[in-house]
């Protein structure tokens, strides 16, 4: 019997690197041994994201996503728990784009990683990332399984009338135009800690996850599968994002084009980098926004403005999606830590049975817990993610799994 239970997560955005060392066996299923991250990862020499992460071991900034993944490798092995340990059973990678073709965690080849390539142009910001951090983990450890874990995986399950755009299908079915959703790894795990926190199956709740990072995005989840989710065809749909304008008239871009003469490049920079809070007041750190706002700065007020009025929507066209909503979970970053944007983005729903307890919501912490009215017909939740954790359960049930048919097969 194999002694190898641990499994290294790397989890590379955008603009950082996180990693996290899990031991999988043992009296308590998952405990974290290692853990931190690269950020501001300076990729083209434009304003990076700023305030990325708050974990252990940071690190100041870094070149790039290789150089970010070696300083991780280093970093590990300096305490004795590098990639060459025969302990590690796996690396798992979150992989943002999967694309119509990856619905479940996947056993890394070459093959993978050149379909993971096709998809790039749909994930320009993410998918690079990715495939570098899978390249330096199999250059370093060519013997190891790596596992691919896909943000898409959890939404593939929409049903069409959601999936679908009302664009021309022959053109839409040849390009793959049709909605993905990422986040689904957080997604997945919020909904069924959710469910868990108000004493329910996953297959009975009917859960809204706000997902408020850098990135952010909403999901509808019905007994504990994806009916809907606001990220699109690319992570740039939907909610106000720290640097993404989020939903917008598709005309804008052909405005763009026409009267002020932009490139196709200028324009998706313009809407993926230099738009969302940091377009409409100069900061995409809602940290930073909170102390500005209260400053009385006028723009930094607007941002959040918009930013609240565009979550509030999509929470009232989920409780329509989903008809009865048991839990509303608000996890990441911004929905984690931000009082204000939870209590201004349900302020006025009391009609739809959603609440929130200004008390229980001023309270700090790591755990999950609710923020409604012990009465209140809809609970509302804080449910912190864990993308790394969800990551490294589904590697290893996959090499475990595999490494017993290849034995018993
Ligand atoms: N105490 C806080 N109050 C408000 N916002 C916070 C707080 N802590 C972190 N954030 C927000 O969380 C964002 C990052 O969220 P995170 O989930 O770590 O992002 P990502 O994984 O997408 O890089 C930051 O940009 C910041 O705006
Ligand atoms: C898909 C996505 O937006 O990811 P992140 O929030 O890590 O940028
Ligand atoms: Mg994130």
């Amino acid at each position: 019997m194999s002694t190898a239970s641990r499994v290294l997560v790397l989890n590379s955005g955008s603009s950082s690197v996180k990693y996290q060392l899990l031991e999988m066996a043992g009296p308590s299923p998952t405990t974290t041994l290692d853990g931190g991250a690269a950020r501001r990862i300076d990729t083209d020499g434009s304003r990076t994201a700023s305030g990325i992460v708050e974990r252990i071991g940071e690190s100041d900034g870094v070149a790039d996503h290789a150089a970010a993944l070696r300083q991780v490798a280093e970093e590990l092995a300096a305490r004795g728990l590098g990639l060459d340990s025969p302990q590690l059973a796996a690396v798992g990678h979150r992989v943002v784009h999967g694309g119509t073709r990856f619905t479940e965690p996947t056993l890394i080849t070459d093959e993978v990683v050149a379909e993971i390539e096709k998809l790039v142009p749909l994930a320009p910001l993410h998918n690079p990332a990715n495939i570098t951090g899978i390249k330096v983990a199999r250059a370093l450890r060519p013997d190891l399984p790596q596992v691919a874990v896909f943000d898409t995986a959890f939404h593939s399950t929409m049903p069409e009338a959601a999936a679908r755009y009302a664009v021309d299908v022959a053109t839409a079915d040849r390009y793959g135009i049709r909605r993905y959703g990422f986040h689904g790894t957080s997604h997945a795990y919020v909904s069924r800690a959710a469910a868990a926190l108000v004493g329910k199956e996953p297959a009975e709740a009917n859960v809204i996850v706000l997902h408020l990072g850098n990135g952010a995005s909403a999901s509808a989840v019905r007994g504990g599968v994806c009916v809907d989710t606001s990220m699109g065809l690319t992570p740039l749909e939907g909610l106000v994002m720290g640097t993404r304008s989020g939903d917008l008239d598709p005309a804008v871009v052909f405005h763009l084009a026409r009267v002020a003469g932009m490139a196709t490049e200028d324009i998706d920079g313009l809407l993926n980098k230099r738009s969302g809070l940091l377009g409409l007041c100069g900061d995409n750190d809602m940290r930073e926004i909170g102390r500005r706002m209260a400053e009385g700065d006028e723009a930094a007020q607007l941002a959040f403005d918009v930013y609240v009025h565009r979550l509030r929507k999509y929470v009232g066209a989920y409780c329509a999606v989903l008809g009865r909503v048991d839990v509303i979970a608000f996890t990441a970053g911004v929905g984690e830590n931000s009082a204000a944007v939870r209590e201004a983005a349900l302020r006025g729903l009391e009609p739809l049975g959603i609440e929130i307890d200004a008390v229980r919501n001023a309270v700090r912490g790591s755990a999950a817990r609710l923020v409604s009215p012990p009465a209140g017909r809809v609970a509302v939740a804080v449910v912190p993610t864990d993308e790394e954790m969800e990551i490294a359960r589904q590697a290893y049930s996959l090499v475990r799994t595999s490494s017993h048919s290849v034995r018993e097969g």
